[in-house]
């Protein structure tokens, strides 16, 4: 599949639209989110060996808002356990595509994989079976904030015993001096991956809108109101963080 470079926000938009997950954004989503998202490799490649951790056998494994399906796929070489299956979901139709493809392409290079069922819908919409690990890489922030605590509450409902949520996040910091040190190094971040200062500004001005990131101890209260009994930290690069919470 081609890898091709981002270059959406190159060129002066005049007035920019708000971010969406369409075909132009699934095109370019690799390079994007890994010369966006400090960490990113690290982070996706790890839920693999936690999932191995967490899984247990006759489960489901979610990925909510797979997009391209790069969770799926650690989830799919790490996990172990007997008769699990992967339910990748996305509500953008060009990553559905895409995320088929993708995983066609990991199906042909490598045998018992878990088997995988790819799904166009709402995650808000969806009806969760018993599951033992579920992971939402950089999705939640996009989901409305008033419809988190709800959605947090049904997957908690729907983990088992020994189960596990993995939660990545963009962070926000309550303290204004440490917001403003970590965004202007992830704007560093950002320029040592090649986006100039308007492919940076048209950027933030897309996903200002579409993406309200919370901070570390919003995350913890409504997991934890959600009915999560504990919320562990394992992953921070700059501004962007992943935990792990336990039913
Ligand atoms: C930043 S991307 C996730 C990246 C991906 N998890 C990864 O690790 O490569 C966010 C994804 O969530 C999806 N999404 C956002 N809201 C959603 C919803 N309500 N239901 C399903 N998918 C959603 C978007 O279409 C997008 O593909
Ligand atoms: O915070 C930013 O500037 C980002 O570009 C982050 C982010 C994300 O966290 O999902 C936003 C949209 C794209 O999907 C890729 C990266």
């Amino acid at each position: 599949m081609s890898q091709e470079a981002d270059r959406l926000f190159a060129q002066p938009l005049g007035q920019v639209p708000d971010f969406v997950f369409n075909e132009d954004v699934a095109r370019v989503f690799p390079d994007m989110i890994k010369r966006s998202v400090p960490g990113y490799p690290t982070i996706v490649e790890n839920i693999g060996v936690l999932a191995g951790h967490f899984a247990r056998p006759d489960s489901v494994l979610y990925d909510l808002g797979c997009s391209l399906g790069a969770v799926t796929q650690a989830l799919r070489r790490h996990v172990k356990a007997e008769r699990c299956q992967v339910i990748a979901v996305d509500n953008s139709a060009a990553m559905v595509a895409r995320c088929r493809e993708y995983l066609q392409a990991q199906d042909a290079m490598f045998q018992e994989l878990l088997p995988v069922d790819v799904v166009e819908a709402d995650i808000l919409q969806l009806d969760y079976q018993p599951c033992s690990l579920v992971a939402m890489n950089f999705t939640l922030q996009f989901v409305a904030t008033e419809q988190r605590p709800e959605l947090l509450a049904r997957i908690r409902r729907a983990l088992l015993p020994g189960g596990a949520l993995i939660l990545s996040e963009k962070l926000r910091f309550e303290d204004a001096a440490e917001q403003a040190l970590l965004t202007d190094l992830h704007l560093d971040f950002k320029r040592a991956n090649g986006y100039s200062e308007l492919e940076i500004a048209q950027k933030r001005s897309a996903i200002e809108h579409v993406m309200k990131p919370d901070s570390l101890q919003q995350h913890r209260e409504r997991l934890l109101d959600a009915g999560f009994s504990r919320v562990v930290p394992w992953f921070q690069c700059l501004n962007f963080a992943s935990l792990i919470a336990l039913p």
